[in-house]
């Protein structure tokens, strides 16, 4: 059957859904992603709703939405009501654009991000990045819960991202796919300095101060929704990755893409197991709890890096 343009396939319980172009030819829901203009659309709505300028976008991570909960003057957008926005379906992420105030900084944070197993392409999950740089953020804060693989991290440490393997990327997989708008960024952008240093370096005091157990390592991240085999844990440790997860890479490649400046860490939520022996199980509730543990060291944390950045 098709009906303006959109093809629907019944296969048993499951369909499947085509897209047409104007010449007939064949495009999938890839082809259909969001246009610079629609964006632009997005964010001027935002815009009506919000008196204020956001300096930083932060996302945060999975169990750490209160984040957002610290903001003061706070306007509350859910994803629902936002034209163009995906919707957040993970349990720990509640789906809203949180407006407001950190330590006198206008900022946007996603209270809930969008994951690839949710079934989004990576353009689509890194798609508020774009409307965050649109509405004038210069920085992003991307913050996620994360397996520790490097044996001397604990649950509840934090180790600050100084790097990423692209893992997805090297099966094909980028959310720069497709034809590249240069209003957005270059067609080839380097990723080799991905991580701001300063701000690491920033950062890292900050940590100390608020009395926050600190590492600073490699962040990689795989499709999910299934946590990792022994093996595959195995791997992702020989090839240098300190901590794994399932988010992030796809936003910190759009956002440098956009010419933002990033910074990024892990919440150690739980420790990777790399024993055949060990009958323990990860598991997505420890993860939420975990963030809960350390929500208020963490705000403390946010805060000053944040006040760190609008003091530059
Ligand atoms: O959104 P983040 O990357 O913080 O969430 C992690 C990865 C999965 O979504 C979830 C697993 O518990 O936590
Ligand atoms: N693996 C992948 N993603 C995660 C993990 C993990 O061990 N912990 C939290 N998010």
């Amino acid at each position: 059957m098709t009906t303006n343009g959109v093809k629907v396939n019944g296969h048993g319980n499951t369909q499947n859904i085509e897209y047409f172009g104007d010449n007939g030819q064949h495009k999938t829901e890839d082809d259909n992603r969001s246009t610079y203009e629609s964006l632009v659309q997005t964010a001027d709505f935002l815009k009506r709703l919000v008196p204020f300028k956001p300096e930083i976008g932060i996302i945060c991570g999975s169990g750490m939405g209160s984040l957002a909960d610290a903001l003061r003057d706070k306007i509350e957008v859910p994803y629902e009501r936002i034209p163009h926005f995906p919707r957040s379906t993970v349990k720990g992420h509640a789906g809203a654009l949180v407006f407001g105030y950190l330590a006198d900084v206008p900022v946007v944070c996603m209270k809930g991000r969008f994951h690839y197993y949710e079934g989004y392409p990576l353009w689509k999950c890194s798609l508020p990045v774009r409307v965050m740089k649109l509405l004038g953020a210069s920085h992003l804060i991307a913050t996620n819960a994360a397996g520790g693989l490097n044996p001397n991290y604990r649950v509840g440490d934090v180790m600050l991202v100084k790097d990423h393997i692209n893992l997805m990327g090297f099966a094909g997989n980028n959310p720069l796919q497709g034809p590249n708008d240069e209003r957005f960024g270059p067609r080839f952008p380097p990723m080799n300095q991905a991580y701001d240093r300063d701000l690491i370096t920033a950062a890292k005091k900050v940590a100390q101060e608020v009395g926050l157990p600190i590492h600073e390592g490699v962040y990689t991240c795989l499709g999910g929704p299934n946590f990792e085999t022994v093996s595959e844990l195995r791997m992702l440790k020989m090839l240098g990755a300190d901590t794994v997860g399932m988010s992030t890479v796809h936003e910190v490649i759009t956002a440098r893409h956009c010419d933002m400046t990033v910074f990024a860490f892990s919440l150690i939520t739980n420790e990777c197991i790399t024993d055949y022996d060990c009958q323990e199980n990860p598991n997505h509730e420890e993860v939420i709890d975990v963030g809960k543990m350390r929500e208020e060291v963490l705000k403390n944390f946010v805060q000053r890096v944040v006040k760190h950045i609008g003091g530059k």
